[in-house]
């Protein structure tokens, strides 16, 4: 049975004291930023000028250039985008990294693929959430959490696990439940997650639904209703008691449905092809992929997320929500 660590697993908060970097403040930085500072943390941000910066110091934060922050800290936590980091690291980190220090990740993607080969006398390790950055710090200021995932990949102060459940801790993640993993486990199932079920999986199933409705003559509106709207109500419920309570609250009618037909959209081809999804990404050549299209200044990624855009379901969404001002879009 795994170990899962909650707050009272962690009895030594071993980074408090400690002055730790976030580098960059987006998605994860700002949460994991303010988060914990709100846990008595002591925390400054490393990052360019432009936005992020901007938002870093409106939020009240003591902001630094990424090589100068990465001098002052004992702890630097990497939360750059993935296909910048190995540069950024060359030039502003490694050489401010001092004997004894923390190079944390909250994704293994450059130490798994041998982007990032940091130093041996630095503790390496990751705490990775699992859930969007903003998510994060919403769930964190309504009480709940995140759960997250840490790993120790190099540790040469004998104190890289009890930092990472620390810091797991000053995130928030042992609310909800932090585990153990290894750099390989977390980036090959994040990976795979993201791509095959909840980001790729999730938006190509609803999109080929869209438009089987929309093509079949049905209203565009009522067709973004069924299957983007009503998708969020139907998951919360699974989030909150698994499929079970999902199927107990829909009629016998859909769950009848749910049992006759789901398996003739998601058949053994799906499964097959998740499959091959998942040996890209063992083998690396989605990682390949990924940092061949960034060298060529993301052309591929670029046109893919224009034509995404372009969907007809994006135009009926806009216009529907903006309908709904319960739903806080800037949130
Ligand atoms: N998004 C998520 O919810 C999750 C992300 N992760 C991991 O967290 C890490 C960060 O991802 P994410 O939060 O999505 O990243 P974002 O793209 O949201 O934020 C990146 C930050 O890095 C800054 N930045 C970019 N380039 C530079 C540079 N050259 N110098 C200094 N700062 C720079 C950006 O600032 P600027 O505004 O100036 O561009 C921004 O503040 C990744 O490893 C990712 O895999 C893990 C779990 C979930
Ligand atoms: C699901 C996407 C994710 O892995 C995440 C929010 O956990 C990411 O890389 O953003
Ligand atoms: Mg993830
Ligand atoms: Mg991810």
């Amino acid at each position: 049975m795994v170990k899962v660590y909650y707050d009272d697993s962690v009895k030594e908060d071993t980074l408090k004291g400690k002055k730790i970097a976030v580098i960059g403040y987006g998605s994860q930085g700002h949460a994991h930023a303010q988060n914990l500072r709100d846990n008595g943390h002591d925390v400054i941000i490393g990052i360019r000028a432009g936005k992020s910066a901007d938002n870093a110091k409106a939020d009240q934060f003591d902001v630094f250039s990424v090589a100068e922050a990465s001098k002052q800290a004992d702890v630097v936590m990497v939360l750059l985008p993935d296909e910048n980091q190995g540069t950024i690291y060359e030039a502003e980190i490694k050489d401010n990294l001092e004997a004894g220090n923390s190079l944390v990740f909250a994704h293994g993607f450059n130490i798994h693929y041998d982007v990032i080969k940091p130093a041996a006398d630095v503790d390496v390790f990751l705490v990775a959430p699992k859930g969007p950055g903003h998510l994060v710090r919403r769930t964190f200021v309504e009480g709940s959490a995140v759960p997250c995932l840490f790993a120790v990949y190099q540790d040469a102060t004998g104190e890289a696990t009890q930092n990472a459940l620390s810091y797991a801790k000053g995130v928030g993640g042992t609310r909800a439940g932090v585990i153990e993993t290894t750099f390989k486990e977390e980036t090959e199932t994040d990976l795979f997650g993201e791509q095959a079920v909840l980001c790729g999986g999730t938006t190509h199933l609803v999109q080929a639904g869209f438009e089987t409705l929309v093509e079949a003559g049905y209203q565009p509106e009522l067709a973004y209703f069924e299957v983007l709207h009503e998708l969020k109500l139907i998951v919360d419920l699974m989030y909150e008691g698994g499929m079970e309570k999902m199927r107990n609250s829909i009629s016998n009618t859909a769950e009848y449905g749910d049992y006759v037909s789901g398996p003739r959209v998601v058949t053994s081809d799906v499964k097959a092809h998740m499959k091959d999804v998942l040996t890209d990404i063992q083998n690396g050549n989605f990682a390949k992929g990924f940092i061949d299209d960034n060298n060529n200044g993301f052309k591929e990624f670029h046109r893919m997320r224009a034509e995404q855009k372009g969907h007809q379901i994006t135009e009926v969404g806009n216009k529907l929500r903006d309908m709904m001002p319960f739903i806080d879009q800037n949130k």
